[in-house]
Formats: C-alpha cells, sequence, structure tokens
C-alpha cells in the first residue's frame, strides 16, 4: 500500500530574511526625517529597527531622535508615501529564487508572514517576480495583531490549508520577532543567519539555522513529512 505524505507548508517572514530592504527603507525614513529638519540616521541604525514593523520602526526613531510621539501618523503616512514602490535598492538575499523554485518544485506549499503592510508586499513580491510561488500573504495589516502574536502566522498557514492550532509546518524567519512568533503558534522555526536580528541565534529557539539559501532546500528535506 502506498502512504501518500503531503510535504509540509512553509512560511516565510520577508524582510531580513528573502529580502535585504534595510538600504530602501533607511533612505525612506531619512526623507521624512529631513521634511522635518531632523538629522538622519544611520543604516545600521534603521537595519536595527526593522522586524516589527511601521509602527515599531517610527517608535524607535522617534526614541532615537527625540522627536514628539503625537506626529507618529503624520511620519508613518509620509513614510509611506515614499516606500510603497521603494524597491531600487532592495534585493533578493542570494540563492532565494533558485531556493524557493526548488521548493515550490517539490510541491512544498509556500507562503508569506511578514510585519510589512501587506500592499508593499505583494509588490515586492511582484517586482522580484516571486508572487506566484505564495499561496498565502499575510502582512502586518491582514490581521488585527503582528508578528511576535500567533496570529498572523496562524492566517498565513490556515491560507495554506494547515490547521491553524495543530499545524505541521515550518517557520523561515530572521529576528526575535519571528522566533516568538514561532514559538508562540507553535511551529518548528527555520533561523536565517544573515538577517536583521541583534539577539545571538544560541539564545532565540530555533530547530536549525543557515547561513546560505542554498542549504535551505536539503535543511527541509530533513523535516518529517505531514
Ligand atoms: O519591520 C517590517 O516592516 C517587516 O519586517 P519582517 O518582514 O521581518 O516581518
Ligand atoms: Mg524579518
Amino acid at each position: 500500500m502506498n502512504v501518500c505524505l503531503a510535504p509540509l507548508p512553509i512560511v516565510f517572514d520577508l524582510d531580513g530574511t528573502l529580502i535585504d530592504s534595510a538600504p530602501d527603507i533607511h533612505a525612506c525614513v531619512n526623507t521624512v526625517l529631513g521634511h522635518h529638519d531632523t538629522l538622519p540616521l544611520t543604516l545600521d541604525q534603521v537595519r536595527s529597527f526593522i522586524g516589527g514593523g511601521v509602527e515599531v520602526l517610527w517608535q524607535k526613531i522617534i526614541a532615537a531622535r527625540d522627536l514628539p510621539d503625537d506626529k507618529i501618523p503624520d511620519y508613518i503616512s509620509a513614510f509611506m508615501l515614499c516606500y510603497q514602490d521603494a524597491t531600487q535598492m532592495t534585493r533578493l538575499f542570494p540563492g532565494v529564487a533558485e531556493a524557493l523554485n526548488l521548493l515550490a518544485d517539490r510541491g512544498y506549499p509556500l507562503g508569506i508572514c511578514t510585519n510589512k503592510p501587506h500592499a508593499v508586499t505583494c509588490g515586492i513580491l511582484d517586482h522580484f517576480g516571486i508572487a506566484n510561488l505564495f499561496g498565502s500573504v499575510i502582512g502586518g495589516d491582514s490581521v488585527q495583531e503582528r508578528k511576535p502574536h500567533p496570529a498572523p502566522l496562524r492566517a498565513a498557514l490556515l491560507g495554506l490549508g494547515a490547521d491553524p492550532l495543530n499545524p505541521k509546518a515550518l517557520y523561515v524567519g530572521d529576528s526575535e520577532f519571528d522566533a516568538a512568533c514561532a514559538a508562540a503558534v507553535p511551529v518548528p522555526f527555520l533561523i536565517y543567519s544573515q538577517g536583521y536580528r541583534h539577539t545571538p541565534l544560541a539564545d532565540l529557539p530555533h530547530l536549525a539555522s543557515f547561513d546560505d539559501f542554498a542549504a535551505l532546500p536539503g535543511l527541509i528535506d530533513m523535516q518529517p513529512a505531514d
């Protein structure tokens, strides 16, 4: 008798995992700060503020620059105007397109769970010609909560046909937000070590880490199927 094992759904984070978006985010942050006569931030500073979504990004910016927090909605609107199609400096990390295509060819259902707003996320996936690989795309404004809350990852898993309360799946991300979100669902977490995390790898719960997307399909194939 043949037992058919379905490949596990795999959900990916976006910023710091599939794409290096920090240069475009940095440029738009400094455009907005310049309009408010505020000194620019460095690329390293802005990179270290990415992962929690746009509101968290601007909370960290106003804390770093001692700006009035009642202006956050204005800063965010100006930022989103600049960032809505800002892909000029954004790149896929090396090997991402090849790894995603390989996994899709092997039948893995693929999804995205990012704290980046949904419309911008879809624009970026289109820009890189990878939107068609994902059966489910959840952004920071798709459900009420954001990572590290488990709800957005559960929504992404539901979109791939997994049971959101008892999922047999994997989450692939780069940050503290992703590790905590995966643990809250819970699903095993694979961490890309070249992203925007600040915490040492050993201090974040994860099943395995990888520093090169060429290694990811092999790592995933090692996991027991559903
Ligand atoms: O902070 C953001 O805008 C989104 O970051 P994420 O794709 O790593 O969730
Ligand atoms: Mg990330």
